[in-house]
């Protein structure tokens, strides 16, 4: 997908500059360009949001990120985040730093800190996020966390109405989305599933790529959010597709990190030097940024926690339900869910999906 933008040059200068005069040097080029043009009132591009159906109306951002002010029919967006963990928190702080109103919440109370320290609002449960924001995005562990925030006592359900949207990002499966939708749309409000794909470091650049499903109206207002939290985004149509699509991504990772294990074992127990193998592999036509991203620490068994083990297994799990619901197979997939299962009984469920590769070190140890 194309992002399409309207530059006017005489605002973007070598240096370009957020409105908190900081120079934007993690974000690429494009997006440093696409919120220039969001801040500069000449540019024909400006992420105010579009009139729509149920009247969600608001322009993107605060008005002191603005150098005029806006026109009196419109108030900056109010956004509501829940679910401040790895990758809550560092899309949270980028919606911060780009100046949007934001108020957050989190089970675990104390990871809100960080961020109110940078300007962010506080309410005390997900219903009350929901009834003082205008759009709220929920970054959840897994299905049964993304419910229960969604429709449990106090959950955003209960502060939600028309005029109002919520933005699912978690990684859950298609009738756990579908079940969330219903609820949020059964109260007259919008709904949109926008899992992404991306790990920390691409949540902390500004770098996710969203896979969305859902409520047309609410993707092209929430775009410049997204924009904000992410390099590129699909619509993918009915809730459902954003979901299947994740996992059927996270499914390949999973094998791919199971079998790149295998590899590294190998590569070691005839000898040769598994650094090499991944040098080696960095240069062909199976290299992949994973495998040079994480290959060095497993060398070194380190497997500091970007992607919690214990969700990938979560993704694999879910992805063999996609396959058993029509009946795909994917034998290789399933291989690799009970390798994470072993990893996980061996107390790594906390460590990178990485340390998976311990989980065949257990079993060559046992045979041996
Ligand atoms: N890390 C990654 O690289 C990526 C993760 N994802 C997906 O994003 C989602 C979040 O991942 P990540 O940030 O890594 O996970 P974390 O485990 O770091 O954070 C999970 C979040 O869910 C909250 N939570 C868990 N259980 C409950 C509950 N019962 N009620 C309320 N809140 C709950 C946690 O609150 P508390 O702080 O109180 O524990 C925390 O805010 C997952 O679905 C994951 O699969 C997607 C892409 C990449
Ligand atoms: O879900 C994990 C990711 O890296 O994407």
């Amino acid at each position: 997908m194309a992002k399409i933008l309207m530059l006017n040059s005489s605002c973007c200068s070598s240096q370009i500059l957020s409105p908190h005069k900081t120079t934007i040097s993690s974000l690429s080029l494009s997006k440093a360009m696409a919120m220039c043009s969001s801040f500069c009132p000449r540019t024909p591009f400006h992420p105010r949001a579009i009139k729509h159906q149920n009247s969600l109306q608001f322009k993107a951002f605060s008005t002191h990120a603005s150098s005029t002010s806006p026109p009196k029919d419109e108030t900056p967006a109010r956004i509501g985040f829940l679910g401040l963990g790895i990758m809550g928190s560092p899309m949270a702080q980028n919606l911060i730093k780009s100046g949007c109103d934001v108020t957050v919440w989190n089970r675990t109370k104390s990871k809100c800190d960080p961020l109110i320290s940078l300007g962010a609002k506080y309410k005390s449960s997900p219903e009350e996020v929901a009834a003082s924001c205008d759009v709220t995005f929920a970054m959840l562990a897994d299905p049964e966390s993304a419910v229960d925030v969604a429709c449990g006592k106090h959950g955003a359900a209960s502060g939600m109405s028309s005029g109002k949207g919520y933005v699912d990002v978690s990684t859950v499966d298609g009738a756990t989305s579908k079940l969330i939708s219903s609820q949020i749309r059964s109260t007259g409000a919008l709904f949109l599933e926008a899992p992404v794909s991306g790990s920390k470091k691409p949540a902390e650049d500004g770098q996710l790529i969203f896979l969305t499903a859902g409520d047309k109206s609410l993707y092209e207002t929430s775009a410049p959010f997204l924009d904000i939290m992410g390099k590129s985004r699909f619509y993918l149509g009915d809730v459902g597709n954003g979901a299947a699509m994740k996992l059927v991504v996270n499914m390949i990772m999973g094998s791919m990190m199971a079998s790149f294990s295998e590899g590294l074992l190998l590569s070691e127990k005839v000898g040769l030097d598994p650094s090499v193998l991944v040098e080696v592999i960095s240069q062909g036509a199976i290299s992949a940024p994973m495998y040079s991203m994480k290959g060095p620490s497993m060398v070194q068994s380190l497997y500091p926690t970007a992607f919690p083990l214990k969700h990938q297994q979560k993704d694999l799990r879910l992805a063999l339900g996609l396959a058993e619901s029509v009946s795909q197979p994917t034998p290789i997939a399933a291989a690799a869910n009970e390798l994470y299962k072993v990893a996980k009984s061996h107390g790594l469920s906390d460590q990178d999906f990485s340390a998976v590769i311990e989980a065949l070190k257990v079993r060559l140890q046992q045979r041996t």
